[in-house]
């Protein structure tokens, strides 16, 4: 087993013990109240003062060793992280390291500013690597790889700020994200970023934005999911796509696999200047998608990453052996009380199941919000800002979340069904947009897959052997060695 994975396996009859079920939720909800993702988790550890062992002799029958390693684990989970950033950004291997500053990286002093106001120190690998790039004269086209949370959306936001002439009153950055949560989330960073820059201004190209259908937009910046943008170049003209010089494609090679996405990129991609600059992101680019992207950006630098550097090792990776699919919920709910230690997303396969999920938890007397593709887009929206405040701590969605949401509090992501592809193997980059979901900006996270048959047993091989990653069940009868892995 790899020196650094650990693994949380619960057995369902071990998770129906009393003292597993002390472990996972008396012990957090002791301090799980106060927790506000707004403060430094460090600081609320502190104040809560998970008992150390011994506990507090509340009458159950707790083995000392299992409340040991369960404040441990508690503790990893929440190291704050400011400090272990610090750390990884001085480390050469760590995608957060740089040798440059921001200011080496010549920003506008007015985005050196956004910079700063955003709490960031020095910036990471992708950063310092694609930002001279994307910044070059003439213009270069990129094609960039880098683990998830690692900082691409700061990366191509700066670009763009960067890139346009607040002068000039109309769109020339367009930005293409994969889902509506996304895109929104894309546009509050560059608001945030380009905080100090008052002459730069975006548009939302999403369902349900309606412009002024007569007038050309004057915002320099456009973010939006594809079908929208398509429109607004053509169908309703707000947008001149031959004035386009910068064209940012995020979580590129979905947008080129998935077959909607794709012929909807294609034909905004045909709408643009030949000249214009052509910017594609992700965490994952399988080689046939990377093919195909090389085809169509002409002359394009590429930054990729090593099939092993893909995974983020701050992501511990378990799985819960469950013998049948009622299991699931069952040691699912044994696990809230861990779920809800800071946040958590659980994925599910279809709407379908995420809805009855999210209802079958909510009877049993648990909060869960509910996330999927259906819902109207206020409410979808409505949910995620509540996720991203922390009022809800525990969100269950499909894979319209598994890319790019950036909620820093995630420590745990539950795989409740294993990513799939359509002929029922894994989904190797679906299951690392997932899991990505925690572990942001060198954050530590857990990541726990249910398995509940000899064919989700063999997924989750699949995504071992793909990713040369050990996901391993640990028994929690084997108390000794789990707690030699939690430190
Ligand atoms: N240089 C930096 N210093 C500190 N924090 C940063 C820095 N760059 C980005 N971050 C923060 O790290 C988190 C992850 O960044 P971001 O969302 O840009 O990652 P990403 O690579 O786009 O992720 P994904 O692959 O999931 O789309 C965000 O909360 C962001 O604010």
């Amino acid at each position: 087993m790899a020196e650094d994975s650990w693994a949380l396996a619960v057995d369902v009859q071990e998770a129906t013990t009393p003292s597993f079920q002390f472990q996972f939720s008396k012990k957090i909800n002791r301090i799980r109240g106060p927790l506000n993702v707004k403060e430094d988790i460090n600081a609320n550890v502190v104040q809560n003062k998970i008992p150390d062992e011994g506990g507090e002799g509340d009458g159950d029958k707790v083995d000392l060793a299992e409340q040991s390693l369960l404040n441990k684990l508690i503790r990893h989970s929440l190291v704050k992280n400011r400090n272990q950033v610090e750390v990884q950004q001085a480390d050469p291997n760590s995608p957060l390291f740089s040798v440059k500053t921001f200011q080496e990286l010549r920003l506008k002093p007015e985005l050196l500013q956004g910079v700063f106001n955003m709490g960031f120190n020095r910036p990471s690998r992708i950063q310092e690597n694609a930002l001279p790039l994307m910044l070059a004269e003439p213009h270069q086209n990129l094609i960039a790889q880098s683990q998830s949370g690692t900082g691409k959306t700061a990366a191509f936001s700066l670009a763009m700020l960067s890139h346009v002439n607040p002068d000039n009153t109309w769109t020339q950055c367009l930005c293409v994200a994969p889902t509506y949560e996304l895109a929104l989330q894309i546009g509050q960073v560059i608001e945030q970023m380009g905080k100090f820059c008052p002459n730069v201004k975006l548009a939302y190209a999403i369902r349900g934005n309606r412009m002024d259908r007569r007038v050309k937009l004057q915002e320099q910046i456009v973010i939006g999911t594809p079908g929208t943008i398509l429109d607004w170049c053509t169908k309703y003209k707000l947008i001149d796509p031959k004035k386009i010089t910068m064209f940012v494609l995020d979580e590129a090679d979905v947008m080129i696999a998935m077959q909607g996405h794709r012929d909807q990129s294609i034909r905004i991609h045909r709408l643009l200047n030949k000249n214009c600059q052509m910017l594609l992101f992700s965490a994952t680019f399988e080689d046939s998608v990377m093919k195909f992207a090389e085809r169509v950006i002409p002359d394009p630098n590429i930054i990729r990453l090593k099939r092993e550097e893909e995974t983020l090792d701050t992501i511990k990776q378990f799985y819960v052996l469950c013998r049948e699919k009622e299991d699931k919920f069952t040691a699912l709910c044994n696990l809230y009380g861990c779920l809800t230690i800071a946040q958590a997303m659980i994925f599910c396969h279809t709407r379908k199941m995420a809805g009855w999920l999210a209802s079958s938890l909510i009877k049993e007397g648990h909060q869960v919000a509910l996330l999927s593709g259906e819902m109207a887009v206020e409410q979808r929206a409505a949910v995620i800002e509540r996720f991203k405040n922390g009022r809800e701590k525990v969100l269950v969605t499909t894979n319209v979340c598994s890319r790019g949401i950036d909620v820093e509090q995630v420590s745990l992501v539950v795989n409740f069904d294993l990513p799939v592809d359509l002929e029922g193997n894994a989904d190797n980059e679906t299951y690392l947009h997932r899991i990505g979901r925690t572990g942001r900006f060198g954050r530590r996270g857990f990541a726990v897959n249910m398995v509940d048959s000899e064919n989700s047993m063999e997924i989750i091989k699949q995504i071992e052997m793909h990713f040369n990653r050990k996901i391993t069940k640990l028994d929690t009868s084997n108390l000794e060695e789990m707690e030699k892995m939690a430190i």
